[in-house]
């Protein structure tokens, strides 16, 4: 039987409030992180090379019979995210019948993009998915959409581009926060190690409550890795939420029934969170 439990972690910045106190010490050699970008996460959840681990919020309801969120965890954004740009030669609203280059990292934003153009714009464009080279995608497209550090450091670059924030797009048109992205376990890894997920889960709840009380360690270190300046980090933690509770709840599923919509998922989905004892606690103490 396996021992260990195998926990993804999308390698941006936006998750670091989630791991950066996580204490994995305690665990004595019996959780292992894997680092990817969201698009290998969701997959590796899905085929099982991982057990349990952040993935794209779209990615959970393309598999959420199979899988369970864990309590009051997420990505999300009440207006502003501050990682998710639409990179554009023109004005959004001139994008008619344009070619879009999509980052093949991401599948929560990706299709976000699609039901602000053409549910909210009414707009017709084709779509290409490619690595996330800002001046390699915009060779040949109208736009570019990059997420997470990705995006982040094409801003700080600069260039002659109209920038979209997606998460102010879809408050704008919605008046929804939106959730990028969920803390998701296959079912069937919850029979086996119950007890280890309880304590993982409370680790990673611990290291997002530490953080919120200081943010200066996580900002110091980001700043040290990728420049760029504390008050840019200062402002982009500020701006991200990785709590899920009912507004959370409400724009994400107003999310998948736009996306079911467009026939992006064939069905809209409700998310199932993993109840036990010591969550039911935790978020009663926060609240
Ligand atoms: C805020 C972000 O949220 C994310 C966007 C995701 C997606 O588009 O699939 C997945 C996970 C998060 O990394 C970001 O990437 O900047």
């Amino acid at each position: 039987m396996q021992k260990s439990l195998r926990i993804g972690q999308i390698l941006y910045t936006n998750v670091l409030p989630v791991y950066f106190h996580f204490d994995k010490e305690r665990f004595n050699g019996r959780i292992e992180f894997v680092r990817q970008v969201p698009a290998k996460l969701n997959q590796a959840l899905a085929c099982g090379e991982i057990d349990l681990g952040v993935i794209s919020s779209f990615s959970y309801a393309e598999h959420a019979s199979r899988y369970l969120a864990l309590a009051d965890l997420s990505v999300s954004a009440k207006g502003r995210v501050g990682s998710i740009f639409l990179f554009s030669k023109r004005p959004i609203e001139a994008l008619d019948g344009a070619r879009i280059a999509l980052t093949n990292t991401s599948a929560t934003s990706v299709n976000l993009l699609k039901i602000i153009l053409q549910t909210f714009y009414g707009l017709h464009v084709t779509y290409v998915t490619q690595e996330p080279v800002l001046a390699e995608m915009l060779r040949d497209a109208d736009g570019a959409l990059l997420i997470g550090d990705d995006a982040i450091l094409a801003k700080l670059q600069g260039g002659p581009y109209h920038v979209y924030d997606l998460g102010e797009l879809w408050h704008r048109f919605t008046g929804y926060t939106m959730t990028f992205a969920l803390w998701a376990v296959r079912k069937e890894v919850i029979g086996e190690h119950a007890d280890l997920l309880r304590e993982v889960h409370e680790a990673f709840l611990a290291s997002k409550e530490k953080t919120r009380q200081n943010l200066i360690p996580l900002v110091d270190y980001v700043n040290g890795q990728l420049g760029g300046g504390k008050e840019l980090w200062y402002q982009y933690f500020r701006g991200l939420m990785h709590d899920f509770r009912d507004e959370h709840r409400t724009g994400l599923e107003y999310y998948y029934r736009c996306a079911a919509e467009l026939g992006l998922l064939p069905a809209p989905v409700t998310v199932s969170v993993w109840e036990h004892p010591g969550c039911q606690s935790h978020i009663t103490l926060t609240k």
